[in-house]
């Protein structure tokens, strides 16, 4: 029998507080209703209550480089930092191109219990960007894949990428594009801009982004599909999005935590923690992604969580990996950045890391309201803490984020998974302790 629990005196969406009654996987009363018989009671004063955040943009790593991170130890950060389901990236080893591997992934994070885990689908054959992965294999799986990726490569034949996207249509899934021209970002290392001059650093021009995403919103609107943007850096891709949601095509965008804070002046030190694709850029594109999240342009923020060994990350600027973690530091950044600024109250936060990334990728029982009957996936959060970021005692196996040292408002105080905590009173639970 699993636990009962009330959530005495919580704020859902940050409104007026009410009691919350979790009880057999679902939210089974509120308020005057929600009785404390038999239950474990969770003190909720000054804490917001959020439905379970939700990531399009994880990568687990596993298989293939289990000494970065593994599904368990993905999905565990997952939870520490408020989320029940994330999106596996495919860029995996061997990569996320059959129904096989893909129903590997799902299987090991529905074993570890976290959070669920959705696997990506990889476009092309080893993301290979040659030849369609057989897309339709991977969607009627176990795994039942919506979201394909070639993340990390950029579809750039256009044929290539327009057949994708129709092909998906046939069973409602999403193209979700990493949009970079390798021809104009051949061996660079940063933003190409002022910094990447004085540094001397091969820069890598917003254009390379804008002119893949302008394409792809064009081809979206021709073939009547779905098409997403993952990470998005520029102020000039805020603008083609605007345009093209006014148009009426059917276009998503995500914006990442450390594209909402940081800015190309980091890499001055050259440490290789800020090293990241797309790259870190200027104050102004900056302030145009929080705009453009502000006024809903962009529709979601993804962590891109992309966890990577000392090896590959601890040693000069251009033998590093890209990528930064940011599971746990998400929500605290988009806290500084967007609710403390009065950007974004807490029920846009609750639709920009929940309910729409669950619509985009189709996740079922994911981002609901906080409403009798809804599965009880919930995140509790105080945001009047705050705490410094240190790596080492993060739930990810790898080290590399760009916020360590830096002092952050706002701590999940519990997570629950179909009404069972994964994280209580700020401390993680073993699912496996949980089922013995
Ligand atoms: N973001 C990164 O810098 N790296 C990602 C790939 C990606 O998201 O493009 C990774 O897999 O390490
Ligand atoms: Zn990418
Ligand atoms: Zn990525």
């Amino acid at each position: 029998m699993s636990t009962t629990y009330l959530l005495r005196g919580v704020a859902p969406l940050g409104g007026d507080r009410t009691d919350v009654r979790v009880e057999d996987g679902v939210v089974a009363a509120l308020g005057a209703d929600a009785s404390s018989d038999g239950a474990t009671v969770v003190d909720g004063d000054g804490l917001v209550l959020l439905p379970g955040l939700v990531d399009l943009h994880t990568h687990l790593r596993e298989p293939g480089r289990e000494d970065a991170e593994t599904v368990a130890s993905g999905t565990r950060a997952a939870a520490a930092g408020g989320f029940t389901a994330v999106h596996a990236m495919a860029n995996t080893s061997p990569t996320q191109d059959t129904a096989g591997v893909v129903e590997q992934v799902w299987r090991l994070g529905r074993d570890a219990g976290w959070a669920d885990v959705r696997p990506v689908g990889a476009v092309t054959v080893g993301l290979a960007g040659e030849r369609l992965a057989e897309l339709q294999a991977m969607a009627r799986s176990a795994a039942a894949v919506r979201v394909f990726s070639d993340d990390g490569k950029c579809v750039h034949d256009p044929v290539l990428m327009r057949r994708a996207l129709e092909y998906v249509k046939a069973f409602d899934g999403v193209i979700a594009q990493h949009a970079q021209e390798p021809r104009l970002t051949d061996g660079a290392q940063m933003h190409e801009g002022v910094v990447s001059a004085e540094l001397g650093l091969t820069g890598w021009p917003a254009v390379a982004e804008e002119a893949i995403i302008a394409r792809d919103v064009l081809l979206a609107e021709h073939v009547g599909s779905r098409l997403h943007v993952c990470h998005l850096s520029t102020a000039g891709s805020v603008e083609i999005v605007r345009w093209a949601k006014g148009r009426g095509i059917a276009v998503t965008a995500e914006v990442t935590p450390h594209h909402l804070f940081l800015t190309d002046e980091r890499v001055r030190g050259y440490d290789p923690r800020y090293k990241v694709n797309p790259p870190l850029r200027t104050a102004e594109d900056v302030e145009a992604v929080r705009a453009g999240l502000e006024d809903g342009t962009i529709d979601v923020v993804a962590t891109d969580h992309a966890p990577h060994t000392r090896e590959d990350k601890d040693c000069e600027w251009a033998a590093a990996a890209f990528g930064m973690t940011g599971l746990e530091t998400a929500l605290s950044v988009v806290q500084a950045t967007m609710v403390d600024a009065g950007r974004l109250t807490w029920a846009d936060v609750a639709r920009v890391l929940s309910s729409t990334p669950a619509a985009i990728g189709r996740v079922a029982g994911q981002g609901r309201p906080i409403a009798v009957g809804e599965p009880a996936n919930l995140t509790l959060v105080d945001p009047a803490a705050r705490r410094t970021v240190v790596p080492a005692q993060q739930a990810t196996a790898s080290v590399n984020s760009p916020f360590a040292g830096t002092e952050l408002p706002g701590a999940v105080v519990a997570t629950f998974l179909r009404g069972r905590a994964t994280v209580l009173d700020g401390v993680l639970v073993d699912p496996a302790q949980v089922r013995a």
